[in-house]
């Protein structure tokens, strides 16, 4: 298979906000009536805040003022109702919250995932997979933090600012006035940090996307790091990485340092000022001591939800830079899609045919393929060889259509490939190949993936023709053994005949196998041989391989070089006739004869 060309993705123009709505808008649609009952909540909080606080006024002027007890008793129960309504409202609002922003957030992260599996191989190819990650876990939650619980956080605390602010000018406008002053400062003090903290937010994301690309990186390669003793280099080179992410934060985090002392100071000088001339229109008779005392913990939480709403406008900043980097992923399209009108392939028989087939990879200076063409008949077996880089993985490629052909067509049964839709045309192929492909799970399911539903005799059929049954009988748990990370646990020839029993159970009448034995022993591949030649008969099968055993029965050999037919026959002709395939034959028996070497 082609090497993925990774690169880092180009950081893309800033999103604006309104932009968010308009991207995820539609994520939040399925939640409309919980949303709006949070909005409720997120209302009757403040109103109830307030109306606490003005009850203490109350208390103050109509029971310790006078020294009255009789209107303690309906001041009680009224402050014990609005307790508990603010309890039942905080305890609606969390579990609401909670449920929305949870669900919204793995809608939203599946929408992604969906979405990424869907790219063509090339375009995914290019990404980093730790960035794609970084993308589906924290910038997902970054847009749900500000979507969800920003939103309904901001629209309670800009109640509260009205609120609080209305308390503060029906208790003693002058008063308010001065308090209020402090405010459009406070304002402007946070406005001041935020584009620069924006731009921060943003090289924090793009920080921590690189990072945990470098840390997938290394561990998915955990055996080729220790085989060539580069732990360190790696761990530095993810150090590295995370530094830039340190200076990101560092940065925020004095520009954070520094905007919380001065909205203090901002605060306390509102505060005194409100006391000095407090004392004043106490004097004069114009508030009273309770207005007073309940004025200045108005002031006092006031500023909190102000503060509040910058931190949303932060929030915002943060989401707009992970929005940016979702919309970026969710906009590219695959360059493979079904054309509108493509149709599904229905009892395929499994006749393909390649015409004229010329191929270029996306961003390469030379063709993989050129003019290739061949047919193979329903049940019939094409070797393709060649030296490497010749072309032969980029037949399969093409033939699952995981890229289109520049020029020339791919038929099945006589359909162009772009007339079926890909669904149907991969449903009718199976696919083994070199490295095996196994999830982290046990032989039944590794087996079942072949075939979604397929029941216990159907597996069991094709671990039999796989030449599996010693293999699970002496695992502890049989066929629900797990067969550890990409089937770590199992030899290679294991691996390699589950992938087979995978193949086999699909039941496609098309079989691709991309150098199925070249990662096994001689003993090994002897192994796989059987059970290979069971999942070949009765189905058309194009296999690229080295190993004479295999290719010998083939119908058709096809000898590529550079993206060229430049030989066809069966073996015994090709042996015969001295040209490129003799002479490959004569490399192999070198080979054979020379130990091999790990690389
Ligand atoms: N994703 C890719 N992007 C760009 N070029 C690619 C890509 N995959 C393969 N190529 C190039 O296309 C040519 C054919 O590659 P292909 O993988 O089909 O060769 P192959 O015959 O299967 O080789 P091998 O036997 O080594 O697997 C090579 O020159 C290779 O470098």
């Amino acid at each position: 298979m082609p090497r993925p060309r990774r690169e880092e993705p180009a950081s893309s123009a800033p999103t604006p906000i309104r932009k968010l709505f308009r991207a995820f808008g539609r994520d939040l649609a399925p939640f409309r009536a919980s949303i709006a009952a949070l909005v409720v909540a997120s209302m009757l909080s403040p109103a109830l805040e307030t109306a606490a606080v003005w009850l203490f006024k109350l208390v103050v002027d109509r029971v310790l003022v006078p020294r009255a007890l009789a209107p303690l008793g309906w001041l009680a129960l009224l402050l014990t109702c609005v307790a508990i309504a603010d309890g039942a409202v905080a305890f609606a609002d969390r579990l609401l919250s909670t449920s929305v922003s949870e669900r919204f957030l793995l809608a939203l992260r599946a929408r992604v995932l969906r979405h990424v599996l869907g790219l063509s191989l090339d375009g995914l190819e290019r990404r980093r997979l730790g960035d794609v990650l970084s993308r589906l876990t924290g910038d997902s939650a970054s847009i749900e933090s500000f979507l969800v619980s920003g939103l309904t956080a901001a629209l309670a605390d800009v109640l509260r600012v009205i609120f609080f602010a209305t308390a503060l000018f029906v208790i003693d406008w002058r008063l308010a006035a001065v308090a209020l002053v402090a405010l459009p400062l406070f304002a402007l003090a946070v406005r001041r940090f935020t584009g620069r903290i924006r731009e921060i937010a943003r090289e924090a994301r793009r920080r921590a996307g690189a990072v945990s690309a470098v840390a997938e990186e290394s561990l998915s390669n955990a055996a080729l790091v220790q085989a060539y003793g580069r732990e360190q280099d790696e761990v530095d080179r993810f150090r590295r990485e995370g530094l830039a992410g340190v200076a990101a934060q560092l940065s925020a985090a004095r520009l954070r340092g520094l905007l919380a002392p001065l909205v203090d100071l901002i605060e306390l000088a509102g505060g005194l000022a409100v006391i000095a001339i407090g004392t004043g229109e106490l004097s004069a008779g114009r508030v009273t001591l309770g207005g007073l005392l309940v004025f200045v913990t108005y002031v006092g939480k006031l500023y909190q939800p102000v503060r509040g709403l910058g931190t949303f406008v932060t929030s915002a900043h943060s989401a707009a830079a992970a929005a940016e980097r979702i919309v970026e992923l969710l906009e590219q399209r695959p360059s493979v899609e079904d054309r509108p009108s493509a149709r599904p392939l229905l009892g395929a028989r499994g006749e393909v045919v390649f015409e004229d087939v010329s191929f270029r990879y996306p961003g390469a200076a030379r063709d993989a393929l050129s003019g290739v063409s061949f047919r193979v008949r329903p049940g019939e077996l094409l070797a393709v060889v060649g030296a490497s880089g010749s072309g032969k993985s980029t037949i399969v490629n093409l033939l699952l259509r995981f890229y289109e052909p520049t020029r020339g067509r791919i038929l099945v049964d006589g359909h162009d490939l772009r007339d079926l839709t890909l669904r149907s045309l991969r449903d009718a192929t199976a696919l083994v190949l070199q490295e095996t492909l196994l999830l982290h799970a046990s032989i039944r399911e590794n087996v079942a993936y072949g075939q979604p539903g397929a029941d216990d005799a159907a597996i069991a059929r094709a671990v039999h023709a796989a030449d599996l049954d010693g293999v699970v009988a002496a695992l502890p748990e049989g066929l629900d053994s797990t067969v550890g990370q990409r089937g770590r646990r199992l030899s290679g020839g294991e691996r390699q005949r589950l992938a087979l029993a995978r193949a086999l159970v699909r039941g496609a009448p098309i079989l691709l196998l991309d150098e199925p034995t070249a990662a096994l022993d001689a003993a090994a591949a002897d192994r796989v041989l059987a059970p290979l030649q069971r999942a070949m008969s009765g189905r058309t099968t194009i296999l690229v391989s080295h190993d004479i055993s295999t290719i010998r029965s083939a119908t058709t050999i096809v000898v590529l070089d550079g993206g060229r037919v430049v030989e066809r026959g069966t073996h015994a002709a090709l042996a015969a006739r001295g040209g490129p395939y003799a002479r490959l034959l004569r490399a192999r028996e070198r080979d054979a004869a020379t130990p091999r070497v790990i690389a």
